[in-house]
């Protein structure tokens, strides 16, 4: 059976909570703990998303939405899996630019406007049966059986961008 994304954060998650909670951009907590972060792209193309995603960001069913999958590095450590979903219409305006980031942190982009705001986040433990679940693992020799992560909605100007951190467990080595 799989689980759904939940609005609260079950015991089960201790020490990920630091991370999970925080609402702050994880690249900039990140960067205060490892001087040699980076971002590595995966891949970045025009899709259709997922159907749990598609609702949180007003997708029609065959809408397209530039998918951006990156893993968050210190050093050569692998510390999240990123995925998000930027419907179209979202890529105007002030965020016309967002489609051409490449290694650049899309939370640099996100937290430098004031104005940009940011829905509650979910939480969800996935496992083997969540497709998050298996590509964040492509790159772990030993993966664990689940996997600790959250998502929100990013808003500015009513365009709406769904941003997925799945949190590998090479960030518990990281200072909480
Ligand atoms: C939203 C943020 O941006 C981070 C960087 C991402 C990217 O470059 O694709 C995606 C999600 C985040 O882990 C953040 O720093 O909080």
């Amino acid at each position: 059976m799989q689980s759904l994304w939940q609005n609260r954060l079950s015991e089960s998650c201790t020490r990920y909570r630091p991370w999970l909670l925080d609402r702050g951009s994880l690249t900039r907590r990140i960067r205060m703990r490892c001087a040699a972060f980076s971002v590595r792209h995966v891949q970045q193309q025009h899709g259709v998303a997922m159907p749990s995603e598609r609702h949180m960001v007003a997708l029609k069913h065959h809408s397209r939405a530039l998918l951006r999958d990156v893993f968050l590095y210190c050093g050569e450590t692998p510390l999240v899996f990123a995925h998000s979903v930027l419907p179209a219409t979202s890529l105007h305006g002030t965020w016309q630019g967002l489609g051409r980031l490449g290694s650049k942190p899309l939370g640099a982009a996100l937290f430098a406007n004031p104005r940009v705001q940011r829905t509650p986040l979910q939480f969800k433990k996935l496992n083997r049966r969540d497709a998050l679940y298996k590509r964040a693992c492509t790159i772990l020799p030993n993966p664990p059986a689940s996997l600790w992560a959250r998502r929100s909605v990013f808003y500015l100007e009513g365009r709406p961008i769904l941003v997925t951190e799945v949190f590998l467990p090479d960030i518990l080595k990281l200072h909480p």
